[in-house]
């Protein structure tokens, strides 16, 4: 062995467990005095303390500490701590740890409230405590609810039960409008603005009939039997959308019918699923479009005596992206109410089909038109033909257009905005975008942001400033994993991230309700995308604000979204840490 080999070799050996003449194991002694300045006795004032009560393995060790000098000086120094310690005085070890924990807990909490504190013990062994935002609920200024209570709109008396147990109480406008048409037996499209309970407007019809929580039938059975078909398909365009709408079943449902709903989105384990499927025998599935059609195609998904059809984000799902494997699906589930396709007496059940959006182009009418049987259009307070909706305003007829594509698409954003929301926009140069995204969540004291983003590697760098800037963020996107995707938006529900960087991934259905602030870092394709960014806030009548930071020569997209959605946008900056609005000319 060389000469500089062996010398590595005994460095190596001190700085890791020093063994001494006598075999102890140093690191073993430290760990002992660690433990016995841990323990009460050390705590206890040292004329308390006899010498006789140090445990035996202390005393062995400094026994055989005293036969090397380094040994002797790593004694002197513990029974330095030691008195120390008795006496009531606090190391200069314990000091800059303590530094260090409160310069973490400092970091992202500029001017901010008292917060909840989360503990973990970092890789190195450290406590390390992390700002956990208070979970206070928003107030809800102009609540979307109607006069009806949930008991008038002809629910099953256990669905009532279970709306009462799950702090539902009093239906919203769109609720009180969608479900007596739903449960007429009528194929509709649902359109109403972000964060006003459509999720619900459509799952309560079907819960009616379907599973547990259904009806008594004419002979006055209640019972649910376990059927073998599935009764309801519910489609979303995103595997977080539905997520949450699993989970909003699953609360109405109750912890012991959670199998009457199987997830079936992408991302998941097919296989699983598959054996989910087979196993527990679902009345309700959602899912994706392509896990749907996939596990269809493979004949592990039997849907033709299927009796909802619900296609939520309907406009999302309309589009080029999706458009084969909603072919599979609209020819698969149930039957269309009407005409039989292949004139043989109903084999497959009539299906109703429901509708949702926000943003309803009129390209969605005519689907709905084809598909359906005399389908009605459900707004907040009106239920009407979907024949009497002209292509010039399909959901606005107040404000009539010329009829052009992009009239549509600005007919079908309006109303899609809650209205108790705030917009604004701030010039800044592109490298001072995340900056002024900093200033602006701090002048406005938000809590819960999320900040819309086009681009994965942007998004990333912005996430990257926010952090090093002290301001806890996270990134979401579609090239996360699913597990990653579900613990942050976990973290992001938990208040344990305050700022969101994400894309359009998230700009439809998702459901924060303590989300006080959105903002476009870059600016959305149209006022459709607009929309759906800007109700993550503002749900259910609750305040919120929504910024877009633009640059200068984008100023004029900012002044047509404007126009096309029919609010102000004022200019605004942030100064001394206040959103200051600029008046203009
Ligand atoms: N009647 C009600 N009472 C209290 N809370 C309700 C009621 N109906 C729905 N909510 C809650 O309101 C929130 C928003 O509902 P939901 O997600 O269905 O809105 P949405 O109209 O579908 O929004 P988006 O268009 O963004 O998808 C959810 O958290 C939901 O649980």
């Amino acid at each position: 062995m060389s000469s500089q080999g062996s010398i590595e070799k005994r460095k190596e050996k001190k700085g890791t467990a020093t063994t001494s003449r006598h075999g102890l194991n140093m690191t073993w002694a430290t760990g002992i005095i660690r433990n016995f300045l841990s323990s009460p006795l050390a705590k206890k004032p040292i004329r308390n303390t006899p010498s006789l009560l140090l445990p035996r393995r202390v005393r062995e060790a400094i026994r055989c500490s005293l036969s090397s000098k380094l040994e002797f000086l790593f004694l002197k120094s513990f029974f330095a701590i030691l008195c120390c310690q008795c006496l009531g005085f606090k190391s200069d070890f314990d000091k800059t740890n303590k530094i260090k924990a409160d310069k973490i807990e400092r970091v992202d909490v500029p001017n901010e409230e008292p917060k909840s504190k989360v503990r973990g013990v970092g890789s190195n062994g450290i406590k390390t405590v992390k700002a956990v935002r208070v979970k206070k609920s928003l107030e809800i200024e102009s609540a979307p609810f109607s006069a009806k209570s949930f008991s008038e709109l002809g629910l099953p008396p256990m669905l009532l039960e279970r709306l009462d147990t799950a702090g539902f109480t009093v239906p919203t406008d769109v609720q009180s409008a969608a479900v007596p048409t739903i449960l007429k037996g009528h194929d509709v499209v649902i359109q109403s603005y972000t964060g006003s309970g459509k999720t619900l407007a459509y799952l309560l019809p079907i819960l009616s009939e379907v599973g547990p929580l259904k009806k008594k039938s004419a002979n006055g059975e209640s019972e649910f039997e376990k059927k073998k078909e599935i009764d309801a398909v519910i489609v979303a365009p995103s595997r977080e959308l539905g997520m949450q709408i699993v989970r909003e079943v699953e609360k109405l449902l109750g912890p012991t019918d959670k199998k009457v709903v199987q997830q079936l989105v992408g991302g998941a384990n097919r296989s699983r699923q598959e054996e989910a499927l087979k196993k527990n025998k679902p009345a309700i599935v959602v899912g994706t479009p392509g896990r749907i059609a996939e596990i269809s195609a493979a004949g592990k998904l039997h849907t033709h005596s299927c009796r909802f059809l619900v296609l939520d984000e309907v406009d999302e799902l309309l589009s080029f992206n999706f458009r084969e494997d909603m072919h599979r699906i609209l020819e698969h589930v149930g039957r269309r109410t009407g005409s039989d396709p292949r004139g043989s007496i109903a084999k497959w059940a009539a299906r109703r089909t429901i509708m949702v959006s926000a943003t309803v182009p009129f390209s969605v009418i005519r689907a709905a038109r084809s598909w359906g049987s005399d389908p009605l259009l459900v707004q907040a307070k009106k239920v009407m033909p979907l024949e009497a909706v002209s292509p010039s305003g399909p959901v606005n007829i107040l404000k009539p257009t010329s009829g052009s594509d992009s009239s549509m698409r600005t007919q079908a954003a309006l109303q899609s905005l809650p209205p108790a929301l705030k917009h604004y926009h701030c010039v800044a140069k592109l490298q001072h975008k995340v900056d002024t995204l900093r200033r602006c969540v701090h002048a406005l004291d938000a809590k819960c942001v999320i900040a819309f983003m086009n681009h994965t590697k942007q998004l990333k760098d912005a996430v990257f400033k926010l952090e090093a800037r002290g301001m806890v963020a996270a990134e979401l996107h579609g090239d996360l994993g699913k597990l990653a995707r579900s613990t942050t938006l976990k973290k992001f529900k938990n208040g344990e991230v305050r700022v969101l960087v994400t894309n359009e991934l998230s700009a439809r259905g998702l459901d924060v309700a303590e989300c006080d602030l959105v903002v476009n870092l870059d600016l959305p394709t149209d006022s459709i995308h607009y929309a759906h960014r800007a109700g993550r806030t503002g749900r259910l009548g609750r305040k919120g604000t929504v910024v877009t930071i633009c640059e200068e020569p984008e100023v004029f997209v900012v002044k047509k979204l404007q126009k096309q959605l029919g609010i102000p946008i004022p200019a605004c900056e942030f100064t001394e840490g206040k959103l200051n609005v600029i008046k203009e000319d």
